[in-house]
């Protein structure tokens, strides 16, 4: 029997490719997730948040390269009370008008009508929050605040973390990719549909030999030799679509 054999009847409704991701989700493995032709067109490194180790956080930042970011669902982030960075920089521009000029406005990004960025923070409990057993403390101190919030405990965040800090959290679209169809959205799609906490890691993959985003067909064969999964957003969407029709 293969492993997707024993995944739930609506469950197999989805592609093969997508059941692979969503068992390596489950088990807390690294998959390959490709935004989508036309936008950023990036692969990000993407793993749960709650499964981070600190070698996971040294493979994303020699192999990968990008910026280590963790996404948050849009009910725990509002719970949370963590703000979009764009705002907050809106915000300060009441008192500094230098801001005004560099905050983030409609139509500055060339692939997407806005970002997903809010706080930098770090755990209380990190020394200077960059090594990677710190930032993996952090990463794994977010996916477990958010799991006592949607049990129902009322937490305080800023007693457990500060900002500003060294791990990007991003905050994913209240309509998540019927909104939005960022690695942000995406990653906490596939989440939903694992039945795993919303709050994964997402490190964007760049060449080594030019410094650009590495090329999907790269991408591609960099998941074929170390046996990850890649996936694409198209994808994600079509079984998302599945997985709510089935809530
Ligand atoms: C890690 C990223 O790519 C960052 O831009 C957030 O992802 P996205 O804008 O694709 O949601
Ligand atoms: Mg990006
Ligand atoms: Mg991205």
């Amino acid at each position: 029997m293969s492993e997707c054999d024993n995944m739930d009847s609506s469950a197999k409704a989805y592609s093969k490719n997508i059941q692979k991701a969503i068992k390596a989700l489950q088990r807390g493995e690294m998959i390959l997730l490709f935004d989508l032709e036309g936008r950023e067109a990036e692969t990000d490194f993407t793993i749960a948040a709650n499964a981070v180790t600190p070698e996971d956080v040294r493979w994303m930042r020699k192999d990968a390269g990008g910026l280590i970011c963790v996404a948050l669902d849009s009910e725990a982030s509002e719970e949370l009370g963590l703000p979009f960075m764009a705002d907050v920089m809106r915000e300060a521009t009441q008192c500094s008008t230098a801001l005004h000029k560099i905050v983030e406005k409609g139509g500055d990004l060339k692939y997407d009508s806005r970002s997903s960025f809010s706080i930098w923070v770090n755990h209380r409990d990190t020394r200077t929050g960059i090594p990677d057993n710190d930032r993996a403390l952090t990463i794994n101190k977010l996916g477990e605040i958010v799991d006592r919030t949607l049990a129902g405990e009322e937490v305080h965040f800023g007693s457990e973390f500060r900002t500003p800090g060294h791990v990007a959290t991003l905050r994913a679209a209240k309509g998540l990719v019927h909104e939005r169809m960022g690695q942000t959205e995406l990653s906490i799609a596939l989440a939903k549909i694992a039945g795993i906490t919303p709050v994964m890691v997402v490190c964007e993959m760049l060449d080594d030999e030019n410094g650009r985003a590495l090329e999907k067909t790269d991408a591609k064969q960099y998941g074929k030799d170390n046996d990850l999964v890649f996936v694409e957003g198209e994808e994600v969407v079509e079984a998302y679509d599945i997985w709510l029709s089935s809530q």
